[in-house]
């Protein structure tokens, strides 16, 4: 990156965190030129400084600029930051990829794993771009989009193989409100981000179906082990699965009702359909994809996730919410750890 000048990221999209991370980059004193996909979002952050698609409320930073032009929006990119549906990326990374300058860091924000191949956002952004890994970071914490809009605290990991990229990178995001720390374990924290969203559905079920704070803290803490347990055998730290990447996104996804997770779990436990939970959910939802994915990854690895697993069955109405609450209790007694 050129020290004469200040960095500059490109955000594709302006969805809900895809806007959140544009304007923390805008605060942190980054150039941020965001990649909307419909013409009358890039308009009016460019004219009247807000996106209506999501945070209509929130005023962005006059410096935060918007296109709907790949090329334009990755012209001398320092960052490319990727915020869109999980299952969506590998197609679009294709049609942007001609337009991604040789040094540019790619940054995953997204939260799931990739339905056939069981990959992680990182992996599939090596495998289309061509990339090396130490050009791939992830950012990945207790972040709800809306919360960082209002300007409330918080924190995150970035997480890259190559240090001094994770520290650039840090440095591009860091604001009086929002607090990045840095790690090398990439596995990690892409997979505390996208199974706590399958925990986040479970506890949103058991929420609807009317169960208590200690059945929704079960299922945190043993969604923390069967996380902690596929993401050791994958090769992460341990660690990072009690960090803010793991322990930290999980208490706040599952705790919140602005997750999309939980409320879609929420609608299961009040007995709709799925079909009928995803037409009540106008936003991405990950983990009602990535649960099969990930499931497919504990076999592979030969870990159980049993909750995970109920949740897999649940989604694809195999089992009924009396049933997979019955799934989980009646196994086999065994020690905690
Ligand atoms: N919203 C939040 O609080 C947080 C979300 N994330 C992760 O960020 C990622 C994006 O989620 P959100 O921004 O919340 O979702 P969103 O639904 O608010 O926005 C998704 C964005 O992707 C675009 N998009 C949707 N389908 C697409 C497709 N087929 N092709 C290209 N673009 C498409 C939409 O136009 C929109 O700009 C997810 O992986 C999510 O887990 C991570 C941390 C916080
Ligand atoms: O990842 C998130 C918070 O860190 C957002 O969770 P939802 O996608 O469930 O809204």
């Amino acid at each position: 990156m050129s020290q004469h000048r200040s960095a500059r990221a490109a955000v594709f999209s302006a969805g809900s965190w895809g806007t959140a991370v544009a304007k923390i980059l805008a605060d942190a004193g980054t150039n941020v030129i965001v990649h909307a996909r419909r013409d009358e979002i890039a308009e009016a952050i460019n004219t009247v400084h807000r996106n209506p698609g999501y945070f209509p409320d929130v005023e962005l930073p006059a410096s935060l600029a918007a296109t709907t032009d790949p090329a334009a929006a990755l012209h001398r990119a320092d960052y490319l930051v990727l915020s869109i549906p999980a299952q969506s990326l590998r197609t679009n990374l294709a049609l942007w990829t001609p337009h991604v300058g040789p040094d540019t860091l790619i940054v995953s924000l997204m939260k799931g794993i990739e339905l056939g191949s069981g990959e992680r956002a990182s992996q599939v952004i090596t495998e289309v771009t061509g990339v090396s890994a130490d050009r791939v970071a992830v950012l990945s914490g207790p972040n709800l989009a809306r919360e960082i809009m209002d300007g409330q605290p918080a924190a995150a990991t970035v997480a890259c193989p190559d240090e001094d990229a994770a520290r650039r990178f840090q440095q591009a995001c860091h604001t009086s409100y929002f607090r990045p720390y840095t790690s090398t374990d990439v596995i990690g924290c892409e997979l505390g981000g996208a199974v706590k969203n399958v925990i986040a559905l479970a506890v949103g079920i058991a929420s609807g179906m009317g169960l208590g704070d200690n059945a929704s803290a079960m299922l945190i803490t043993r969604g923390l082990a069967e996380t902690t347990r596929l993401a050791v055998a994958m090769g992460a730290h341990p660690a990072t699965l009690a960090g803010l990447a793991g322990l930290g996104d999980l208490v706040a996804t599952c705790s919140s009702p602005l997750s999309r997770n939980r409320t879609f779990g929420t609608h299961l436990g009040h007995g709709l359909s799925v079909e009928q939970a995803t037409a009540a959910t106008r936003q991405t939802t990950e983990g009602v994809k990535s649960a099969e994915a990930i499931l497919a990854l504990a076999h592979a690895h030969s870990v159980e996730m049993p909750i995970t697993q109920v949740i897999s069955a649940l989604l694809y109405e195999k089992v009924t919410l009396d049933e997979a609450a019955a799934a989980l209790m009646q196994r086999p007694p065994k020690p905690e750890c």
